[in-house]
């Protein structure tokens, strides 16, 4: 297992080993005690999620405030995806600052995103699908949103030479300077 610090502390891209041969590949996609050891936490996982989008489709910023915030291990099986995290920890050194990886069926790059952060992503492939693990139960009387092109946070999301598909509720988020954020963690 291969991990490799974003410009947030704390955000890890994660590339199990990937064990090929004829028949195909093979691969640990979640393992416990490893991801433990490499997170330097002790976080247990209670849903798996499973979303898929077209190209241009738009998911987010998401988070749950506590006391259901969620930490969210995230990976694409099939396409591509450019996925965002938000830090918005109050009293965090890097509070609105935002990291972006490529997630790929191809890369099996995974993005550890802990409690504290919004997360969204959009979809650069014809089709993705984006699973994911969450330490948390989906709870929506928490479910939180920021604006997917806040001009505060900045992200430079890929141009796709067309406009992005979102749902209703995204198009109609909060700025962060309005959103209910997390206390310093
Ligand atoms: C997230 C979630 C949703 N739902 C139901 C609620 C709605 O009826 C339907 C679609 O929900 P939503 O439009 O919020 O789905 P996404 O836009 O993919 O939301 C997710 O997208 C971003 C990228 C995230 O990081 C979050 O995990 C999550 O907010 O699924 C559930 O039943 N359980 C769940 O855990």
């Amino acid at each position: 297992m291969k991990v490799t610090p974003t410009a947030i502390a704390d955000v890890l891209v994660i590339e199990p080993r990937v064990f090929g041969d004829a028949r195909g590949f093979f691969m640990e996609s979640f393992n416990q005690q490893a991801f433990n050891e490499v997170t330097g936490t002790c976080l247990d996982f209670v849903q798996d999620n499973h979303s898929r989008s077209s190209r241009g489709v738009l998911r987010g910023l998401h988070y749950q405030l506590d006391p259901h915030a969620q930490g969210k291990l995230v990976r694409v099986t099939s396409g591509a995806v450019f996925d965002v995290a938000v830090d918005i920890r109050q009293g965090s050194g890097t509070f609105g600052k935002w990291v972006g990886v490529e997630l790929t069926a191809e890369n099996h790059k995974q993005l550890w995103i802990p409690p504290g952060f919004a997360h969204g992503f959009v979809v650069l492939s014809e089709t993705a699908d984006f699973l994911y693990k969450t330490t948390a139960y989906y709870a929506p009387q928490s479910d939180r949103g920021i604006l997917w092109n806040d001009p505060q946070i900045g992200i430079r999301w890929p141009d796709l030479g067309m406009e992005f598909v979102l749902s209703d509720k995204d198009t109609r988020q909060p700025l962060l300077k309005d959103a209910e954020v997390f206390a310093a963690r």
